[in-house]
């Protein structure tokens, strides 16, 4: 079983993260999750906070020499602005005096629509959005692609490899049937300013972002994520909540700002009619059984079937408009525009990362579940072992 949590606030000292039940033996240093959180920060359109902020790892626990020890493994991602708000953020009680004269501790009495702010004021009982937003704040993703990061090592150890793409930004898309990338694209795809592997597209996404902040507005846009090497079985269809697609739409859906999932190709299936819209099973010169389409993205009755799995992410433009927002302050009850400091104007390159993060976490939980390995070594065999078993006349594999 493979079980993660966050914790830490936007401002705080630090956000820190633990993932129990990884196998012992995974490689894994400070710096390859130094490296993963630096791929989040990219990505034209994120906020001044991006260029001004650093992200400082350190694994606390769970690691030794480069290799996980089978305990829990703790790391901490340090926020390097917390001088400026540790009184503000303080754990412990402080002198109100203190901070009287701050503006940045000024109460966040206009709620932003499309945040977390109001109807959490109502929940916990706030009488300003401060507290709020702290948490809800997509900072927290940080912790999540460290936890990912684990996770992507555990899998990239029995040849299962990740890869994330920007589909669209606003109404801009990579045109349909273009070839998906593969792990090899990474490097290519972390240097364009979106994520986007098609150059024309990735230009017009830049020429929209701009047109965006000159006019003080806010974009989202689809992300998709890609997995590589999967065995099938992953997942089940016996209970709802053991199907490999409702955690993996769960784990995307729990992301900040995320609207919407699609499976493989999701939406456009409903439109088709049944002829078309599946992956037909054949035989390939070499006998073996194969599909000609892979409609599907990967799952079929809820578990992986062997081919590359393909799930999409949709976010909705950041909430925080720099055109404010019209909105109640709450403090004298009169109609007020949102507050408004700084934000993305689209973050949706970095909702990739972490949603890579996300799917590599799920499928990670997933190899555990029915493979098991106190060791790496021991999930490696136990797959070996799975897929050798499968006879002959159901080989999809090749072996
Ligand atoms: C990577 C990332 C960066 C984000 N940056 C911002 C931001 O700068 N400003 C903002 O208002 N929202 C930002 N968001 C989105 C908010 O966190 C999100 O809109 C808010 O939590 C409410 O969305 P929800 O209703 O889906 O929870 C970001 C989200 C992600 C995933
Ligand atoms: C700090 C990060 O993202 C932040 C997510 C975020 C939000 O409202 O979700 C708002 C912005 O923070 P602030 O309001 O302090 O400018 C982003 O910079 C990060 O991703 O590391």
């Amino acid at each position: 079983m493979l079980r993660w949590l966050t914790a830490g606030e936007s401002h705080g000292p630090a956000l820190v993260g633990i993932i129990e039940g990884v196998p012992a033996g995974v490689e894994l240093t400070s710096g390859q999750i130094a490296d993963a959180l630096a791929r989040r920060r990219l990505g034209y359109g994120r906020g001044a906070r991006m260029k001004f902020e650093q992200d400082v790892v350190t694994i606390l626990g769970g690691v030794r020499h480069g290799i996980t020890q089978g305990g829990p493994v703790a790391i901490q991602v340090g926020n390097t602005e917390w001088p400026k708000w540790e009184q503000i953020m303080s754990a412990d009680p402080v002198d109100p005096e203190s901070l009287a004269d701050q503006a940045r501790n000024a109460p966040l009495t206009r709620p932003r629509p499309g945040h977390a702010d109001f109807t959490g004021m109502q929940k916990y009982g706030f009488d300003e959005a401060r507290p709020v937003l702290e948490r809800a704040s997509a900072r927290e993703t940080a912790t999540r692609v460290a936890m990912g990061t684990v996770a992507a090592q555990f899998l990239k150890h029995l040849g299962i490899e990740l890869v994330s793409h920007t589909v669209s930004i606003a109404s801009v898309t990579v045109p349909e049937g273009r070839p998906l990338p593969v792990p090899d694209n990474v490097i290519a795809l972390d240097a364009d300013p979106l994520r986007c592997f098609d150059r024309e597209t990735s230009d017009a996404m830049v020429a929209e972002v701009d047109a965006a902040h000159k006019e003080g507005e806010t974009l989202g846009g689809v992300v998709e994520v890609l997995a590589y090497g999967l065995p099938p079985g992953l997942g089940s269809y016996v209970h709802w909540d053991r199907r490999l697609d409702s955690r993996l739409a769960a784990a995307l859906m729990g992301i900040q700002a995320i609207k919407g999932v699609e499976v493989g190709d999701g939406f456009l299936t409903a439109a088709r009619r049944g002829s078309a819209a599946h992956d037909e099973i054949v035989k390939d010169a070499d006998g073996r059984i194969i599909r000609t389409t892979n409609r599907a993205g990967g799952i079929e009755g809820g578990m992986s079937i062997g081919d590359v799995l393909r799930v999409r992410a949709a976010m909705k433009p950041i909430a925080t408009v720099p055109r404010a927002l019209k909105t109640i302050d709450i403090s004298t009850g009169e109609p007020a525009k949102a507050h408004h400091q700084r934000s993305d104007v689209c973050a949706v390159p970095a909702a990739g990362v972490v949603a890579e993060a996300m799917v590599a976490l799920v499928l990670a939980e997933a190899v555990t579940e029915k493979f098991g390995g106190d060791s790496v070594a021991e999930t490696a065999r136990n797959i070996r072992g799975y897929i050798e078993n499968i006879p002959a006349s159901l080989d999809s594999i090749g072996q």
